[in-house]
């Protein structure tokens, strides 16, 4: 009975916020965004009832403005004839992945995923000059501790989500892609870049006081193996794109006009591979990461959050917080 309960109370919320967002009902996602028990509910349930298969699985102020904007932070462009779909990020100014991007993502991928006919999908921003900046500092910076398990689940799910999609997924990566943004690129079957050398991507995090979560370290040593994963993690570096391709950290470079049409291209030849002979492979290439990240979820939260609200950490955020603002100034 509880089990059923839970079912429709997940179907139902599901619907809508997927109304929210498809119909970019601005006012229900609004709504749904400030009810924490909801999110909190839909983003586990999502991963346990999700269709993975295989997984059951002052500068204050302006930044608060902006993480405030209701309108949509994701542009789906599905085109069922070829059964790809394309999405842009536009999440201004820089796509940082803040709560309400990765709530809106997470639904977004997981709509594609439960449509049958959608086989790829190319991930892009539409921002300029960004892929994405990584994950928003403004939700790891000052918030309450509920704040940031809401938060981090959220990140967590996303990596999820895209991980172990079912569809090919090709990152265009057509700007800087730092931190929480090269994770998002990792986690793609296949990344094009743009040849541009004023680009970066790579992993800066202990540069300003951070250190990344194990699944991250786990998912970047199965693609540049463990001694380019411990340079680039220990040092917190950020790789201009030739030197990433050097690394495996990217698969391909191209001239900066060409990064989508790129993708698409890549895209009809891997559709070309029967589908299940595909999946199944990604699955076993996949599947041991994602299992040892499940099982290590909620402790991967505990350390998230204590890590997050030491005095510490939020003092060297803080500071790295400002040296971006001046950066401008
Ligand atoms: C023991 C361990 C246990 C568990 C794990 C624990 C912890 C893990 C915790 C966290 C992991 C975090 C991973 C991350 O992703 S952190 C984010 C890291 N990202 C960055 O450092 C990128 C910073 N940004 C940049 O380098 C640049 O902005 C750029 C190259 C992306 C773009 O450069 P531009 O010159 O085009 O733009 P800017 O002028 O720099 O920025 C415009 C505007 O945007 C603000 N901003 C930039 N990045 C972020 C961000 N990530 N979050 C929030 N806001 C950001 C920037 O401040 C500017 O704001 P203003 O317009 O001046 O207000």
């Amino acid at each position: 009975m509880d089990a059923y309960k839970s079912s429709v109370d997940f179907a139902e919320a599901t619907a809508f916020l997927s109304h929210a967002c498809y119909e970019q009902d601005k006012m229900a996602l609004r709504a749904t965004l400030k009810n924490k028990s909801i999110l909190s509910g839909l983003l586990s349930r999502l991963s346990s009832c999700s269709s993975h298969g295989r997984v059951c699985v002052s500068p204050v102020l302006v930044a608060q403005r902006r993480n405030n904007s209701t309108s949509p932070k994701l542009k789906v462009d599905f085109n069922q004839s070829t059964g790809v779909a394309v999405m842009h990020m536009q999440n201004p100014p820089v796509n940082s992945l803040s709560l309400g991007f990765l709530t809106e993502f997470c639904i977004a991928v997981e709509k594609l995923e439960m449509d049958k006919s959608c086989r790829g999908l190319i991930l892009t921003s539409s921002q300029p000059k960004v892929f994405s900046a990584g994950l928003d500092i403004m939700d790891m910076y000052g918030k309450k501790l509920e704040q940031y398990e809401e938060f981090w689940r959220a990140v967590q799910e996303m990596w999820l989500k895209l991980y172990s999609s079912n569809m090919v997924t090709i990152a265009a990566i057509n700007g800087s892609s730092p931190a929480g943004g090269c994770l998002m690129s990792l986690s793609c079957d296949y990344r094009i870049m743009a040849d541009n050398p004023r680009y970066s991507i790579g992993f800066n995090e202990t540069q300003f006081g951070i250190v990344v979560p194990v699944w991250c370290k786990e998912a970047m040593t199965t693609i540049v193996g463990h001694r380019n994963t411990e340079l680039t993690l220990e040092l917190g570096l950020l790789y201009n794109p030739s030197d990433a391709l050097k690394i495996g950290l990217v698969d391909q470079l191209v001239p900066e006009d060409q990064v989508l049409a790129t993708a698409t291209k890549t895209m009809t030849k891997w559709l070309a591979i029967p589908d299940h002979a595909r999946r199944i492979t990604k699955s076993m290439m996949r599947k041991p990461t994602i299992d040892k990240i499940m099982s290590i979820r909620e402790a991967d939260m505990q350390q998230y959050i204590s890590f997050i609200s030491k005095d510490s950490t939020q003092k060297m955020l803080g500071t790295y917080l400002e040296m971006l603002k001046k950066k401008r100034g």
